[in-house]
């Protein structure tokens, strides 16, 4: 089936949202698949000279080793189930995509701070797909310069693609939430040059 693939420009980036990318009963199965194979880390970041553990558990896969927030995530293979929905990921972003970084928020608690994707190796306006299985969960998106804010409810089976110059100009960040919360998974497609 065709899906529309209408990116949204906004101020200084583009956006394109499919909140339906994939239906409900393969979204349980993937969901399902990678909360109980994936090897989960949690990974540890130094701020400020304290090392403080990541409120939320990751794994990497990719051709190459990934460096952000002082982190070095080694080069893994690829498994063939998340080869599959990377396929689709590239047919509607028009875009290849060689690694992959999944992270599980284990509950409302589990977020991700406020950042850009803007590593050199990602390449100048990186295209970044972002797949969400299980509990829907706000995404938040600043712009750096105008403090213009969108705000995105990323529910399951949902894409969200960040592209154009949107990595220069504008911070985003999973939020935490009071409200109780199943275990939400997110797969962001990346190019390491
Ligand atoms: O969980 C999300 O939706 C955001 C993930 C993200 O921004 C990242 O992995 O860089
Ligand atoms: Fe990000």
């Amino acid at each position: 089936m065709e899906k529309s693939r209408k990116w949204q420009t906004v101020q200084d980036g583009k956006l394109l949202y499919l909140p339906d990318f994939i239906a409900k009963e393969e979204a349980d199965a993937l969901h399902s698949l990678l909360l109980h194979r994936t090897a989960w880390q949690q990974k540890s970041i130094s701020l400020f000279g304290k090392t403080i553990p990541q409120p939320r558990l990751i794994a990497w896969y990719g051709e190459r080793n990934y460096q952000y927030s002082g982190l070095t995530l080694e080069a893994q293979p690829m498994p063939q189930e998340i080869i599959a929905i990377k396929q689709r990921c590239e047919q509607i972003c028009q875009s290849q995509f060689n690694s992959v970084l999944l992270n599980l928020y284990r509950d409302g608690q589990d977020s991700m701070g406020w950042h850009q994707d803007n590593e050199p190796e990602l390449g100048v306006n990186p295209v970044i797909a972002s797949l969400s299985l299980g509990a829907s969960r706000m995404f938040a998106l600043k712009h750096t310069q105008s403090g213009e804010a969108i705000r995105l409810e990323l529910s399951h089976g949902a894409l969200l693609v960040m592209g154009g110059t949107l990595q220069h100009y504008w911070k985003h960040a999973l939020p935490k939430t009071k409200r109780p919360k199943e275990p939400r998974i997110n797969l962001t497609f990346r190019t390491i040059k």
